[in-house]
């Protein structure tokens, strides 16, 4: 997606000024704006002054200033212009998408999705609200879907064999996320990117791949939404998926908490689950680009690992501590291409968790969801083939996490729960065609180091109250250097809630 002027929209009547070329569009918006967009979940910007916004482009998908029986639908990219850009924020700053809905008095029930009235510009007089929360909107979206086509700056695709079909009643889903999903009857689910980057979104791209390689574990997309206009490197911008919605299905971390809860065995879930990641990975290895990593590649990898450590413990300094023996992992990494060594590299899910994964009810099967890999990473990383280790180690994360957080609260039976769903998940991934995880010891401790890295930050950010789980890594990490398989994982531990050193 370039900076582009304001898109034309369609279906203006030919007797008004389009309403996205209103210059005083945006600047009418701008205050209402600075108060919303902060307080969303998927704001990534959070802790730091926002300054401005710049509108990049608007599409009215239904008319805005009509006679104010129907409401208006409009879409904006807009970008959110922050002091103290970190590095991985584009020149001028992040850009969101917004999708408003418009009328002069929306219905009582919308209410907790008003953003506002603007004062003056053309949409004073009206109230302006999040369209995402407004199921008749959700709805048009869908129609809109259906029907493949350009409308203002945005693209409407398809799959041509995929039924969607018309009319099915709309809902917002009800979890915490990065994004915005709607679920359309039983059948499908919408995700409307919030963050957006130029290029196509690993979500879409990831599991379009997969579908066209048969592997049955990742929703297949049915249609998108993307930038009318390429990018400089000749792609469309992904803007919104639609896929079949699992219904009746259940996500992996709750599985995991309530087995946790009632003292349970999770190894036989955990096992199928390594089989569904390697089958994920074996197919993404066949029909998408691979790579062999060696020096100076490796190099690179630990540089930037030690790059994120550097820069996480200045931004959450309980971690300041621990970073001398922490690079150790980092340098390890290195060393392996140091010995002349590889390693394959593939694409990847990038932030698999237990979150990321759902278990239908009937087959209790496992699929997989969210390939957009770790929301703060620049898209280009994220799109790079890394080695297939790093999934693996990200889940064993997980684990812990429920070890850690679930109502067993870290006590030593909860531990032990996680030792033994760790080691199940290892062997069912190499069961089914994936590298033993045991045997590539250096991988996976740089790249569990860097994902707890991560953690902190995710959680200092987002979840302070959280931040004793991932420190509990750190801690284990930076004593023993040990790998999460196969060892017990012991030490002090309390439940989210605690200091950040439980
Ligand atoms: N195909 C699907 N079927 C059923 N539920 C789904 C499906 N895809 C996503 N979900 C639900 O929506 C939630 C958010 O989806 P996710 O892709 O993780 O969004 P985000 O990237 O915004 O975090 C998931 O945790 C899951 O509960
Ligand atoms: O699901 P998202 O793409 O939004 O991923 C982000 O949020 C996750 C939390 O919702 C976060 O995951 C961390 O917490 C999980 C428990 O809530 C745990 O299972 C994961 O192992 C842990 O990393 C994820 O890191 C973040 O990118």
């Amino acid at each position: 997606m370039s900076d582009t002027a304001p898109t034309r929209a369609t279906r203006n009547s030919p007797d008004r000024r389009p309403l996205v070329t209103a210059p005083d569009l945006l600047s009418s918006l701008v205050p209402l704006l600075a108060e919303w967009v902060p307080r969303q979940r998927w704001f990534a910007g959070k802790g730091r002054l926002l300054t401005g916004f710049t509108l990049l482009s608007a599409t009215e998908l239904l008319p805005c200033t009509g006679d104010g029986t129907a409401p208006g639908l409009l879409q904006l990219l807009v970008r959110a212009q922050q002091s103290a850009p970190p590095s991985r924020t584009p020149a001028g700053g992040d850009c969101y998408q917004l999708l408003l809905g418009v009328h002069p008095a929306p219905a009582p029930q919308l209410a907790p999705a008003v953003i506002g009235r603007p004062g003056g510009g053309p949409l004073r007089g009206r109230t302006v609200y999040d369209a995402l929360l407004d199921n008749r909107l959700c709805g048009l979206l869908l129609e809109r879907l259906r029907v493949p086509g350009r409308l203002g700056g945005l693209r409407f695709c398809r799959e041509a064999d995929v039924d969607i079909p018309s009319g099915l009643p709309a809902r917002p889903i009800a979890v915490e996320q990065s994004n915005s999903s709607i679920v359309y009857g039983d059948s499908f689910i919408l995700k409307v990117f919030r963050r957006i980057e130029p290029g196509v979104n690993p979500d879409l791209e990831l599991p379009r791949a997969l579908a066209d390689a048969k592997c049955a574990r990742v929703p297949a997309p049915a249609a998108w939404f993307e930038s009318a206009t390429a990018d400089e490197s000749g792609e469309a911008t992904t803007l919104g998926v639609l896929q079949p919605f699992l219904a009746g299905s259940a996500d992996g971390w709750q599985l995991a908490l309530n087995a946790l809860a009632v003292r349970a065995d999770f190894t036989g879930s955990a096992r199928a689950l390594g089989h569904a990641t390697a089958e994920v990975h074996t197919a993404l290895a066949q029909t998408l680009p691979t790579t062999e990593l060696r020096r100076p590649q490796l190099d690179v990898i630990a540089a930037q690992m030690h790059q994120r450590l550097e820069a996480t413990a200045r931004a959450v300094p309980v971690l300041q501590p621990y970073r001398a023996r922490l690079r150790t992992a980092f340098d390890e990494l290195a060393a392996v291409g140091h010995d002349g060594r590889s390693w394959a590299a593939q694409r990847i899910h990038g932030d698999l968790h237990l979150g990321q994964t759902l278990r239908t009810a009937d087959e209790g099967r496992w699929s997989l969801i969210d390939f957009e890999g770790e929301p703060a990473r620049p898209l280009a990383e994220r799109r790079r083939p890394q080695p297939a280790v790093r999934d693996v180690a990200a889940m064993l994360r997980s684990f812990d996490y429920a070890a850690r957080s679930g109502p067993a609260g870290g006590d030593p039976w909860a531990l032990e729960w996680a030792r033994r769903t760790r080691d199940a998940y290892c062997l069912g991934y190499a069961e089914a065609g994936g590298l033993d995880p045991r045997s590539a010891p250096e991988l996976m401790r740089a790249y569990e180091t860097d994902k707890a890295v991560y953690e902190v930050l995710y959680e200092a950010r987002h979840r302070p109250d959280w931040l004793a789980v991932p420190m509990a890594a750190i801690r284990r990490l930076a004593a023993g250097g040990v790998p999460a398989v196969g060892v017990d994982g012991s030490g002090p531990a309390r439940s989210p809630g605690s200091d950040g050193r439980g």
